[in-house]
């Protein structure tokens, strides 16, 4: 008897484009959400749009400042949102606010709008949450926003790394699938056909268009956030953010438990799947494409670029499978000789 089933959870509207923070309002009202509206937020995004933001929002919004994502980021929000008699939450920001409003409103049941200021990363749409712990990093399941709104006259404002940092973010689904589908063939792993192949598919656009992606033309903060797009619903098919984060993803969350805050999530996975390439497929692999399209791209290819010293990355490669239970090419763990090898051979170090 067949008894397979699914529930894949996606936003109601997706809005993107030039100016579109005017239509927030428009967007929050067709969702009918009701009564007084949270804004989780972070210093920088409060600073350019926060005044903007409310200004679309009716009920007298109130505002929520996180600094560092964590647990504790999500409690505030949580007793934040009890405290003011908030109904509903907007994350508006980089990957930060919007995982911590997305995290906060699962707890406290509340429908969620993503308003990315930045192409950063791909959770502006995805139904996970990425949540440091100690010396873990949780891949929390959330609900997936019910709207998001991404003005690319704002994101294009941004500063040019966070843009790189969000293609870095799309470039590594390469290496996320690679591990994905030799999870699958070892250890039986749960594999979706259809999210691995958008995943990988939202990876080649943009390797293909990488030369067209550049800074000061709006026209590729579309193109960045629309590959962001594709990759949090690929995330959501597959009911685990495995499409989109595989071993390069834990070598970068190693990164931040030793360097916090040094380079930008983007950047960190990007330099992470040029290693974990070579790891997968030796020399002659997809590795050389990884690197010269982030390096087209002007994202980092090095673990100086990163600001990293060589050991640094190093401890990060030959400790990242420790970051939790997923299988990825680190399998329990590589020596350091084979680190140093993919590393040097690579021109990471
Ligand atoms: N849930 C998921 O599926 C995914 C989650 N993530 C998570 O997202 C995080 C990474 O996202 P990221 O966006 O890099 O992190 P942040 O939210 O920390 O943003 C990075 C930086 O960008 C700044 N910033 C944001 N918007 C603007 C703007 N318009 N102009 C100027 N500065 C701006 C922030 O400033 P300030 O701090 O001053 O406000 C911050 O310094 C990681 O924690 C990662 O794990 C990543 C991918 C997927
Ligand atoms: O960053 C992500 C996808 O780009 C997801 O983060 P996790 O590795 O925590 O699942
Ligand atoms: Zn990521």
């Amino acid at each position: 008897m067949f008894e397979k089933s699914t529930w894949i959870k996606l936003p109601r509207n997706v809005v993107v484009g030039h100016g579109v923070l005017a239509d927030l309002g428009a967007v929050v009202d067709d969702l009918s959400v009701v009564g007084r509206p949270l804004v989780v937020t972070s210093p920088s995004p409060e600073r350019l749009v926060g005044d903007r933001v409310r200004a679309q929002l009716g009920s007298d919004p109130a505002t929520v400042t996180v600094e560092n994502a964590g647990f504790d980021a999500v409690e505030r929000v949580v007793e934040a949102a009890e405290r003011e008699g908030a109904t509903y939450l907007v994350g508006l920001g980089g990957g930060k606010p919007i995982d911590t409003a997305k995290m906060a409103a699962d707890h406290l049941g509340f429908g969620f709008v993503s308003v990315p200021t930045a192409a950063s990363h791909d959770g502006i749409v995805s139904g996970r949450s990425s949540i440091p712990e100690g010396d873990t990093r949780h891949s929390v399941a959330a609900d997936p926003p019910l709207a998001v709104v991404a003005d690319t006259e704002v994101v294009a404002a941004a500063p040019w790394e966070l843009t790189t940092a969000g293609c870095a973010d799309i470039v590594s689904n390469y290496t996320a699938v690679e591990d994905w589908q030799l999870a699958h063939r070892l250890q039986n792993v749960e594999y979706s056909e259809y999210a691995g192949a958008l995943s990988r598919m939202t990876a080649e656009m943009l390797v293909e268009n990488a030369g067209s992606i550049k800074q000061g033309l709006e026209e590729s903060a579309w193109v960045v956030v629309k590959a962001l797009v594709s990759s949090g619903v690929a995330m959501s098919i597959a009911g685990s953010s495995r499409p989109a984060s595989g071993a390069e993803h834990l070598f970068s969350h190693r990164l931040d438990r030793i360097e916090p805050g040094r380079a930008l999530h983007g950047h960190q996975v990007g330099v992470g799947s040029i290693l974990v390439a070579y790891l997968h497929e030796g020399e002659q692999g997809m590795w050389r494409n990884i690197r010269d399209a982030l390096a087209v791209i002007g994202a980092p290819t090095t673990a100086a670029e990163l600001g990293f010293d060589d050991e640094t990355v190093i401890e990060a490669l030959t400790t990242a499978h420790r970051i939790r239970d997923r299988y990825t090419i680190l399998g329990t763990g590589i020596s350091e000789a084979a680190a140093r090898e993919a590393a040097t051979v690579t021109g990471v170090i």
